[in-house]
């Protein structure tokens, strides 16, 4: 049976909760808080899964074991740069981007989804799901070379994943299940996740990123 690719995973986990009011990635779901999920869910495919976070003390009593916790130094500066100030740590041709709030995410669909990655072509830097006009860019793979557009971006004063994504030759992910996408931003999207997580989580009533 031919090897499935290899990749690392980076999760961001050092955003200020500011919907939430309280740091989402602590967050209990079924017993488990939010970043443990999503740092063990990742560390089943991926070599190697490096955590981002400005909050390490709270996060390494929680993350797992194999994961890499890399401190980033205050002020946060957003995704994008965090996800900038991780990527020339990784060694693999490709890398997953992961938000730490994302209740649904299975491991079957990050394994399904990587299997597209050796038909990727050559001049995509990312694939990523698009959905409703928006990318999702918390839940995308990423080769390691896109960094030197990334760092020349960010230089000229960008900090949208959007803006930099469209301007990038990009390829869609196609999600099949857009569910396994929710995004647990405000205590109304807890409460759905909480007490009714096989209702559809239904996009006009979760908040995007402004990412
Ligand atoms: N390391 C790092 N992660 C970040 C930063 N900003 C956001 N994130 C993470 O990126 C993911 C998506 O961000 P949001 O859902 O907007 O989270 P947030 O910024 O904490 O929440 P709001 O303040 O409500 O926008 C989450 O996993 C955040 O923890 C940052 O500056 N540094
Ligand atoms: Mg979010």
């Amino acid at each position: 049976m031919e090897s499935l690719p290899s990749f690392s995973a980076i999760v961001l986990a050092g955003g200020q909760s500011s919907r939430m009011g309280r740091d989402k990635a602590l967050l209990p779901v079924r017993g488990v808080p939010l970043l443990r999920r999503i740092c063990t869910l990742a560390a089943e495919r991926a070599t190697t899964v490096y955590v981002v976070t400005g909050h390490g003390d709270a996060h390494e009593l929680i993350v797992p074991e194999p994961c890499r916790i890399i401190r980033e130094p205050p002020p946060a500066r957003g995704p994008l740069f965090a996800f900038s100030l991780v990527l020339p740590l990784v060694e693999t041709e490709w890398v997953l981007l992961l938000a730490c709030d994302l209740p649904l995410l299975t491991a079957d669909s990050v394994r399904e989804w990587s299997e597209i990655l050796p038909d990727v072509p050559e001049e995509a830097i990312a694939l990523v799901p698009y959905l409703d006009r928006h990318w999702e860019p918390l839940c995308g793979f990423y080769r390691r070379r896109c960094l030197a557009g990334l760092r020349k971006f960010i230089a000229t004063g960008g900090n949208s994943f959007q803006q930099w994504l469209n301007a990038s030759p990009v390829h869609e992910l196609p999600v099949a299940n857009p569910r396994v996408l929710f995004n647990c931003n405000t205590p109304a999207d807890l409460e759905v996740i909480i007490h009714a997580p096989d209702k559809r989580p239904d996009e006009k009533h979760h908040e995007r990123d402004k990412n």
